[in-house]
């Protein structure tokens, strides 16, 4: 049994909101507790937002619209988008040692992605926004149109708790660079970051109630989503939540931004470099803990190279440590909530109950405290399995054998969710043959989670409308005025 003894100090925060530039408690007085996955202690408490709270969040980030954020010139705006970014990083070891304690993912993580990424959202649309130009037609001798670009208001953005700050940054660093006000709602497991960023909004010189945060469960979102003074809702998190955010939305016709739930397929052929897809899909799996939307949680190996592949993928996986987060040679934490444990563990349940075979794992990791699942690999499921087809989002990926290119890409297409998708193949043609017919928002050839941010990210089908990155994050973000001017 090994202990989930503390190597670092812990300086947990209790999260108030963050309305008008000052951090505020909720008006009902209400708080509720914020839980450490790793060790189940508790954190702190965070203020529980209602509707009252969120109303005046909106109404000061109103209030703030009319003010000179979206005014400034653009240089000046961007510096200040810049400044927070490198504010992010000379808070990145107090930031990193918050995330790890409100997730239960490692420390090395949350320093080296999560964090360098949150500061990066902020540098490149600081870049970007100075470059931002509009579209313009000259119509002979009889007029030109040329559009020009608003705010589209008061935005909400409302996030999960796989990777908080990076999430919630790459939605309010455009939101900011096109010049409007937002309300921030972070979820409710993981509220610490971005309590933090608030107040690193405000240092880096965001005028006083731009930026605004209620903190809060499902219905604080929702009193933001229904809310009749909100233009635009940027969500990322689960499908039926976009869903019912939709619904919400609906009477008051606010843009809507979703990146949704993903049950995303690992194709390996036989003539695939074996080498890197191991070490590429043993990320793929069991990064974050599986707790990335991106990952490749559906394997179909061709039959070829199936039981090689299974023996090294297997091998490599039993050498993951699954333990404490703050340890430098963990590679797989905790689960963010005991909620979310049950769920995980709900659905290993349900692998063995189908006949499944665990090949790793397949149980609680052995832990004296704390959510911890082992990795696991299972084998022997059929393509209607429950394991296969919904979206686990935890240290779970089933591997199917494949004989012929149509049959992979039968089933691979055979789900209601299209997020992203991850081809493994040394036959060029065949990766651009296939990769133009998998109905996701992306495909990784030979790679997985490569990322440039002007690239559009995110989900066809169920797995989300519309795009992040670059343009397309600027374009939601922005109203166009088509303006014509005649000659
Ligand atoms: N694809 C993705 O990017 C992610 C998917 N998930 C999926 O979601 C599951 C649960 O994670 P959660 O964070 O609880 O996701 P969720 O979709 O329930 O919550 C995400 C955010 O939406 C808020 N919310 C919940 N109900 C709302 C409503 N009716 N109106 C407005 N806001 C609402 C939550 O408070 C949270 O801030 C995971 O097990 C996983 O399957 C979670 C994180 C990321
Ligand atoms: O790289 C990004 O912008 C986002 C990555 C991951 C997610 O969106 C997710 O897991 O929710």
């Amino acid at each position: 049994m090994q202990t989930t003894e503390r190597k670092v100090e812990i300086k947990p925060i209790n999260c108030s909101h963050y309305i008008g530039g000052k951090y505020v408690e909720s008006k009902s007085g209400k708080t509720f507790k914020n839980i450490n996955p790793a060790t189940e202690e508790v954190l702190g408490v965070v203020a529980e937002g209602g509707r009252e709270d969120v109303n005046e969040a909106v109404e000061v980030a109103r209030t703030a619209l009319k003010g000179e954020w979206g005014n400034m010139p653009v240089r000046k705006r961007s510096a200040i988008i810049r400044k927070i970014g490198d504010l992010i990083l000379e808070r990145k070891q107090e930031l990193a040692t918050l995330e790890t304690l409100d997730t239960g993912k490692p420390i090395w993580l949350s320093n080296s992605v999560d964090i360098e990424r949150a500061a990066y959202n902020f540098h490149f649309f600081a870049d970007y926004m100075t470059t931002v130009g509009n579209e313009s037609y000259q119509q002979d001798d009889i007029a030109i149109h040329y559009s020009v670009r608003r705010p589209v208001g008061v935005v909400g953005l409302i996030n999960p708790w796989n990777l908080p700050l990076l999430l919630m940054t790459w939605k309010l660093a455009p939101a900011l660079a096109a010049g409007n006000t937002v309300v921030m709602k972070p979820s409710e497991v993981t509220p610490m970051t971005a309590t933090v960023l608030a107040q690193i909004c405000t240092d880096a010189g965001v005028p006083e109630g731009v930026v605004n945060m209620v903190h809060g469960f499902g219905n604080t979102g929702a009193a933001l989503t229904s809310h009749d003074d909100v233009d635009a809702i940027a969500f990322t998190g689960e499908t039926v939540t976009g869903s019912a955010i939709m619904k919400s939305a609906a009477p008051t016709l606010k843009k809507l931004s979703f990146e949704l739930g993903g049950k995303n397929p690992n194709v390996i052929f036989a003539d695939a470099n074996l080498d890197d897809v191991i070490e590429t899909t043993l990320k793929s799996s069991f990064i974050n803990q599986g707790e990335v939307c991106l990952c490749g949680s559906r394997i179909y190996v061709e039959r070829a190279i199936y039981d090689e592949f299974l023996e090294r993928f297997v091998a490599k996986t039993k050498e993951l440590k699954v333990g404490d987060p703050f340890a430098e040679d963990t590679k797989v934490g905790a689960l963010v909530s005991e909620e979310h444990y049950n769920k995980v563990l709900s659905y290993l349940a349900i692998a063995k109950e189908e006949g499944g075979t665990f090949l790793t794992g397949g149980k609680k990791a052995d832990m004296e405290k704390g959510f911890y699942v082992e990795p696991t690999i299972i084998t022997g499921l059929g393509r209607d399995s429950r394991c296969v087809r919904e979206e686990i989002f935890g240290p779970v990926v089933t591997v199917l054998p494949f004989d012929t290119e149509e049959e992979v890409m039968e089933q691979v297409n055979d789900t209601h969710y299209g997020l992203s998708a991850s081809l493994w193949t040394g036959d060029v043609k065949r990766a651009a043959r296939l990769s133009a017919q998998i109905e996701a928002g992306m495909v990784w050839v030979n790679t997985w989670f490569l990322r440039d941010l002007r690239t559009p990210f995110g989900g066809a089908k169920r797995s989300g409308i519309g795009r992040e990155g670059g343009a397309h994050s600027f374009d939601f973000y922005s109203e166009i005025t088509n303006v014509t001017l005649k000659l």
